[in-house]
């Protein structure tokens, strides 16, 4: 089963009200998104915040992106076992605090990516969009290899699964989004079904697990409700969210404007899921009187989607 959740700014504002009044009970934290860029966290943080949420009946079930993870680590650099020494204590504060889920990235170096980020949608709403073509500085990055990356996503399963199994914390790897095979020339490796096994294998756990970011698989050209089948329970954190075109070049849309089928997505997650996994709408459309100064994160777009998920919900 799925529990819908939402991105909160880690700390009270309306946002947290209107999670409330829809029945959402799951936050999902990821302050370079919503909040204040923070992404390192002592357990007197993590558990004052689990606290806080708490006290108004939300509960903290990801911490997304705004992680203790860094490029040292991603691309195995010198220093790296330090930063996953850290990353460790992470997990086990998520763990004492009762933070079941973990979401991470292996983008090294650039973020996600979008070349448009004003792209007129239905009713003049903004979407943002991406095309390899306008992509600038496409040049290869030498320093990077594909080889270099997944030596490095392996050493890091090897090393963390076992104290996320420990501490009763579930790894959730997202996607590379775009999920083509370099962005500015830097190599992706999390951009196919067939990576995701191979990061599944390298750690057989359900601890070592996914992040099915639905439209990043969407732009793999994937058949989306059949993926998330053969993945199953693996799927510890989902985004739902569709796009319009193909990897290296797409819109995203609104949630019930786009290619896929998303009651038959949602039926796929219900059968296919484990117990209580966390699905949060993803980049939405910017609508009416909000100012696009955070595309994809605006909250109206969220409000819409968190209805059509229950509906959703309902009918599947
Ligand atoms: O690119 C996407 O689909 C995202 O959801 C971006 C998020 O910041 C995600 O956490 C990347 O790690």
């Amino acid at each position: 089963m799925v529990q819908p959740a939402l991105i909160l700014p880690p700390g009270p504002d309306t946002r947290w009200q209107l999670a409330r009044q829809m029945g959402v009970e799951q936050a999902v934290i990821h302050p370079l998104e919503i909040g204040n860029g923070k992404s390192d966290w002592d357990y007197n943080e993590l558990l004052h915040l689990s606290n806080w949420l708490q006290e108004v009946d939300l509960e903290l079930s990801v911490i997304e992106g705004s992680i203790p993870l860094t490029d040292r680590i991603r691309l195995g650099k010198p220093g790296r076992d330090e930063d996953i020494d850290r990353f460790k204590r992470f997990l086990r504060d998520c763990g004492s605090v009762g933070i079941p889920v973990v979401c991470y990235d292996w983008m090294a170096k650039v973020r996600w990516a979008r070349t448009g980020a004003h792209i007129e949608s239905r009713g003049e709403s903004l979407v943002t969009g991406y095309n390899d073509a306008k992509m600038t500085g496409n040049g290869t990055d030498e320093t990077v290899t594909r080889d270099q990356l997944w030596e490095a996503i392996e050493y890091f399963l090897e090393e963390v699964t076992p104290v996320a199994e420990e501490a009763g914390v579930k790894l959730a790897l997202h996607p590379d989004d775009p999920p083509i095979e370099s962005v500015q020339g830097v190599p992706r490796i999390v951009n196919s079904p067939e990576a995701y096994e191979r990061v599944l294998d390298a750690y057989d756990s359900p601890h070592n697990g996914i992040t099915f970011c639905q439209g990043n698989f969407a732009a793999m050209g994937v058949d989306v409700p059949a993926t998330i089948r053969h993945f199953g329970d693996r799927i510890n954190f989902i985004h739902f969210r569709d796009v319009r075109g193909e990897a290296d070049n797409f819109v995203e849309t609104w949630h019930d404007d786009g290619p896929t089928d998303m009651l038959e997505a949602m039926r796929a997650y219900q059968e296919a899921v484990d117990e209580d996994v966390p699905l949060r709408p993803d980049h939405v459309p910017t609508m009416a009187g909000e100012d696009n100064s955070n595309p994809g994160y605006h909250t109206n777009g969220r409000l819409f989607a968190i209805g059509y998920i229950k509906g959703l919900l309902e009918q599947a």
